[in-house]
């Protein structure tokens, strides 16, 4: 093991989020170690999406200090965030696939364009993830061809395309019916025992019930941390 495994994925040291004119996070404090599972909750524009976005460095941090997965967010350069994101796996409730393109020209497309060039490492990297998620043989399907928990089943995929450290899900099972949403929770739980962290925004009380993991819940500009509190989940939308 590298001297440097104890390291947190994730670590925020008094930052200050704001979209526009207003703020979000007034001083946001904690880390997220390697392998954790950490639903992130909280009312509707309390700043969930905007939090996970300071995370993989699309809105800037105001305040503070944040380092992902080995990388300094404040002030990253532009040139550098894409190395960033192939650290990070993004899911978000909308699928976001290429709808003109098969699944395998999908997952290609990342690989190419994070650096990927022999074909035959990207076919057994393409079958590699497709396993994970339990699509082998659906390799040649167009999107529309795939139910919505198939489509994200693909979107999963696709993040785990370069062995990140973290996914980092927004909303992952929004748009899902309570069945595919087990589903899906049971894959991320899978990939999370092997050793890849999860942050999870979520407002789906139920599935934290089932399935309890560490709470980052954003209250009035403020993040409650289940390690350190009690965090009361009431049905809130
Ligand atoms: N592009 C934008 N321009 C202006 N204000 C924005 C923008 N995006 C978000 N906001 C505002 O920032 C605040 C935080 O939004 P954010 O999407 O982070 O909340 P959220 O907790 O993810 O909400 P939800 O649960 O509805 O997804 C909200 O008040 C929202 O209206």
């Amino acid at each position: 093991m590298s001297a440097f495994s104890d390291l947190p994925v994730v670590a925020l040291e008094n930052a200050r989020i704001s979209v526009e004119t207003r703020t979000v996070l007034t001083s946001a404090s904690f880390n997220i170690g390697k392998g954790e599972f950490v639903y992130l909750v909280g009312r509707t524009g309390s700043g969930k999406s905007s939090l996970l976005r300071t995370i993989y460095a699309d809105l800037e941090l105001e305040e503070g200090k944040a380092t992902v997965a080995g990388f300094t967010i404040n002030g990253i350069k532009r040139k550098d965030v894409p190395m960033l994101r192939r650290k990070l796996g993004i899911i978000f409730q909308d699928f976001q696939l290429f709808k003109d393109r098969t699944v395998s020209e999908n997952l290609e497309f990342v690989l190419k364009a994070t650096g990927w060039t022999d074909s035959g490492k990207i076919k057994s990297r393409i079958t590699d993830v497709l396993m994970k998620v339990g699509l082998t043989g659906h390799l040649s399907k167009m999107p529309h061809q795939l139910s919505g928990g198939e489509q994200q089943r693909v979107v999963i995929a696709r993040a785990l395309l370069n062995e990140p450290q973290i996914l980092i899900a927004d909303e992952p099972t929004g748009n899902l019916d309570p069945e595919v949403t087990e589903g899906i929770y049971e894959l991320l739980d899978k990939i999370n025992s092997q050793g890849t962290a999860i942050l999870m925004a979520t407002h789906d009380y139920s599935l934290i019930d089932k399935h309890p993991h560490r709470i980052l819940k954003i209250e009035n500009g403020a993040i409650l941390d289940s390690e350190k509190e009690k965090i009361q989940l009431i049905a809130i939308y």
